[in-house]
């Protein structure tokens, strides 16, 4: 299978004090796809950040395996992050040199065709999201890390994205780490969701429903209606403690 493996062996994190994450022992497959759903503020960014080496653990382990390299760890973020006075063709090349048809074909493959001179300032939202897409797939990241890459886009846009998402992946299979706050496009992308609360991964589920999936599924509604209890749960128990 392509892709890292990711272990976790009693990862905690900790800010001036404040326990954020707490002896978290996790193991991701070569090829998953995992979800992180959790309340605001339960560590789902900060866990991201430890896998993607962004921000050093408090204390455990965090190791990532690929099959003959280093694992090449790319994330994309809410915002685009795109350079402004970059060409959409020069953002996807940041870094890189020569592999212009690379970005190219690249850009096809995201639904950019025609678009490589133009700049980010000319470029929808979701167009933006599409550049940083390519930016990461360049370097055929062995782990993809999504720290809720389509929550700014209108309900149509994420939809095309998710689609875009899976198409991509089913091409050519990688790890992928997204953190969501839609359960459904949770259930909709995923091998296993994850709820993350109270320091900890409350919920670990395997879906291994066939794709595409639709979102009428009522194998989803059933698993939708379990994690947004959960989740609801867990803000009314933050409610209560503040
Ligand atoms: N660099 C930092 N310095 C201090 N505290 C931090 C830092 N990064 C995160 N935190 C704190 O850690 C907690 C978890 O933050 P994190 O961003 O991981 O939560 P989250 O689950 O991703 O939340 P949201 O869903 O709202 O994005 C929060 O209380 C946050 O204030």
């Amino acid at each position: 299978m392509s892709g890292a493996s990711v272990s976790l062996r009693s990862v905690g994190k900790s800010f001036a004090g404040r326990t954020v994450l707490d002896d978290v022992d996790l193991d991701i497959a070569a090829g998953q796809f995992v979800s992180i759903i959790g309340p605001s503020g339960a560590g789902k960014s900060t866990l991201l950040r430890l896998v993607a080496g962004l921000d050093a653990p408090s204390g455990g382990r965090i190791e990532l395996r690929a099959t003959g390299r280093k694992a090449d760890v790319r994330m994309m973020f809410q915002e685009d992050r795109l350079l402004p006075w970059r060409s959409v063709l020069r953002n996807v090349l940041l870094g890189i040199k020569g592999r212009k048809q690379d970005a190219g074909r690249i850009l096809d493959a995201v639904g950019l065709q025609g678009r490589e001179s133009e700049f980010p300032i000319g470029l929808s939202g979701g167009q933006r999201q599409r550049v940083a897409l390519a930016r990461a797939l360049i370097h055929e990241p062995d782990l993809l890390l999504l720290d809720e890459p389509f929550g700014a886009l209108d309900a149509i846009t994420r939809a095309a994205m998710q689609l875009l998402l899976e198409q991509l992946l089913v091409a050519r299979p990688r790890t992928v780490v997204l953190v969501t706050h839609d359960v459904e496009e949770a259930l909709l992308l995923s091998d296993r969701v994850l709820l993350v609360k109270d320091g900890g991964i409350a919920r670990d589920l395997i879906f291994d429903q066939p794709r595409p999936r639709h979102r009428g599924d009522p194998a989803l509604a059933t698993l939708k209606e379990e994690l947004l209890d959960g989740l609801l749960t867990a803000e009314r128990d933050l409610a209560a403690v503040a």
